[in-house]
């Protein structure tokens, strides 16, 4: 069910709303109406009974726990992220920084197994058993959600978009966030806690302005807030945090082949300073060598192709070469 108001961000209702929550047990064809009027007017929406479980997300956050609770010797024995490995402030290779640590991996068996031994080298088994079942599991529910997207736009072939992610050479990848909590004991008793958030000097960016270059994005979190979308009027919007939803974005690869018509938004998380949040992402990608263009049903002679074709490698190279908060989408443009 829907339970924010589909009314655009644009509006004054729809920022006071949030974004919406679509229940993904409802009807299917209702779904599908549902999650493309998301994809286009929020770019972002959170997903409830998606049937994901909550051992396999429990499993996943514990071994996020367990490795950032290491001594950070022993952290910096999985890094540096270049860009795969585990990373602390300093995000992507352009300068820009944040107040979080993460551990970032390709989303495949063979590069999970890899990883593992150095991020968990006690049990490397453990880690990489948590990981690869969590990835199954969103993975799933990304192909679900893009063939519902697919019927809903009333594309011929339903499987355009999820074929591209169910590629065994898609370059999908794994992300886990870790935003410590900022204050010292000092802080809790000059400031009253529900201040804290907004007064407190200590308030940082977590992860910096941008959008995601990928088809979609699989977001879960604690229940510890700190995500917030751009809105078009340059408010910045929190998303409500609960661990019994995945947060979904719409990527930039996805506003491209959507031809304009869904929008990959601006987000950022801001590090919370009295609790520690941390999030867990898959970013769903199709494979370096796939073609990237506005797919054929959504251009028209009223709708022209807004984009140039490009490949995903091509993509991604742009992206790595820009700083986070760099719109890229449009140097692709026609
Ligand atoms: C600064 C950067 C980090 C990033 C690669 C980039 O050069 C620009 C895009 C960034 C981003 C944002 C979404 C994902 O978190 C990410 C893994 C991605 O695919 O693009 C990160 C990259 C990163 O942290 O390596
Ligand atoms: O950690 C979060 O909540 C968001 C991080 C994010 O947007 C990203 O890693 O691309
Ligand atoms: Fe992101």
């Amino acid at each position: 069910m829907v339970v924010a108001s589909p009314a655009p961000l644009r509006s004054k209702k729809a920022r006071a709303a949030g974004i919406p929550v679509i229940d993904l047990s409802l009807e299917r064809s209702k779904l599908c109406e549902l999650l493309v009027k998301a994809c286009q007017e929020f770019g972002v929406f959170q997903v409830e009974n998606h049937g994901v479980s909550r051992k396999i997300i429990s499993r996943v956050e514990r071994e996020g726990q367990e490795f950032f609770s290491k001594p950070a010797c022993e952290k910096q024995g999985a890094g540096p992220a270049a860009p795969f490995g585990y990373g602390s402030k300093n995000i992507g290779f352009n300068g820009d920084k944040g107040e979080l640590e993460y551990i970032i991996m390709e989303a495949n068996p063979h590069s999970i197994s890899e990883r593992s031994k150095s991020i968990s080298p006690a049990h490397p088994e453990n880690f990489s058993c948590a990981v690869n079942d969590y990835i199954d599991a969103v993975r799933n529910l990304a192909c679900d959600i893009l063939e519902m997207v697919a019927q809903g736009l009333w594309v011929q072939d339903k499987s355009i978009f999820s074929n591209l992610i169910r590629d065994p050479n898609s370059d999908s990848c794994f992300r886990i966030n870790h935003y410590p909590s900022l204050l010292n004991l000092d802080d809790w008793i000059k400031y009253p806690s529900s201040q804290l958030m907004f007064d407190h000097p200590k308030t940082r960016i977590g992860f910096g302005e941008h959008s995601d270059p990928q088809i979609l994005t699989i977001l879960h979190s604690n229940n510890v807030g700190g995500l917030q979308i751009l809105s078009p009027d340059g408010l910045w919007i929190p998303i409500q945090p609960d661990s019994d939803k995945f947060c979904v974005f719409v990527g930039d690869a996805f506003q491209a082949m959507s031809n304009g018509r869904f929008v990959s938004v601006r987000h950022r998380a801001v590090a919370n300073p009295m609790k520690a949040r941390m999030s867990v992402m898959y970013f769903a990608a199709p494979a370096p060598n796939a073609c990237i263009s506005p797919i054929p049903e959504m251009v028209s002679c009223e709708n022209p192709c807004l984009y140039r074709p490009f490949t995903w490698a091509e993509y991604k190279a742009t992206a790595y070469s820009l700083r986070l908060a760099d719109n890229r989408l449009d140097l692709f443009r026609n």
